[in-house]
């Protein structure tokens, strides 16, 4: 079963059946989980900030979130993010799924391995990104005439502000390439439960002191309107790419 884990402008896939429990002994997740077909496929759907949209990046609840998705028989993840552009490829509209990321979070509960049993796993965290879910984004941006920028850094932030401008140079100079404050922990909790996971971003606006504005959630919501009809275009197409 694959899933879709949606976030800022994406809080519903489609409409569908809602699927397993709410509650596990992580706590809740963000939102109920709709089950749709999509594509010919079965499909899951999680907003990640809960819908409506009202959890922090900081507060979402990662762990009983993959924890409820794992249980559904969830083994691929698709997520879905808002981020800001840090390299100058990396403009406001523009698709992207990252092959790297840089986490620079902190305080958030990260890992399964928290002492709750006797296990204990250090697991290979190289490649963060799964490569058979980046090669069907990248085959459906193709049938769809879409561009989609396939090697990119993301750096996660801790949120809920936005990054100060001397921030954003210092993640410029670190490698990464786009900002955003939520695929930490999701990711590492994805490999942690052996789920494959790749993340679809859509850029909403330039990075701090990466244009001659201010950041405004007006402009970013402009961008999102338009850039959601693309990312559901593109997620569609990559449903029916896995098969
Ligand atoms: C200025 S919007 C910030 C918000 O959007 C992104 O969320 P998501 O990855 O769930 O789309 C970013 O990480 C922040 O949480
Ligand atoms: O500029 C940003 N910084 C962090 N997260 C974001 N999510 C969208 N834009 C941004």
């Amino acid at each position: 079963m694959l899933a879709i884990i949606g976030g800022t402008g994406l809080n519903e896939f489609s409409e569908g059946e809602v699927v397993g429990e709410r509650h596990n002994h992580y706590g809740y997740t963000s939102a109920a989980i709709v089950q749709s077909e999509v594509a010919g496929r079965s499909v899951c759907f999680l907003a990640r900030h809960g819908n409506p949209h009202t959890i922090a990046p900081h507060q979402v609840n990662y762990r009983a979130n993959l924890w409820a998705l794992k249980q559904l028989g969830v083994s691929q993840i698709l997520a879905v993010n808002a981020v800001g552009g840090i390299s100058p490829a990396m403009v406001a509209g523009a698709l992207v799924s990252p092959d790297q990321l840089i986490d620079y979070t902190y305080g958030r509960e990260h890992t399964l391995y928290d002492g709750s049993d006797d296990k204990l796993e250090h697991i290979d965290f190289s490649f963060p990104f799964a490569e058979n879910l980046r090669g069907a984004l990248s085959r459906a941006a193709d049938s769809c005439a879409l561009p989609l920028l396939d090697k990119a850094v993301y750096g996660v932030t801790q949120g809920p502000r936005l990054e100060t401008a001397a921030e954003i140079d210092r993640m410029d100079r670190d490698g990464c390439d786009i900002v955003g404050m939520t695929a930490m922990p999701e990711a590492g909790l994805a490999r942690e439960l052996a789920m494959d996971y790749a993340s679809l971003c859509l850029v909403v606006n330039p990075a701090a002191g990466r244009s001659d504005r201010l950041i405004t959630m007006d402009d970013i919501h402009r961008v999102v309107d338009t850039g959601m009809v693309k990312v559901r275009a593109l997620l569609t197409a990559a449903l029916a790419e896995l098969q």
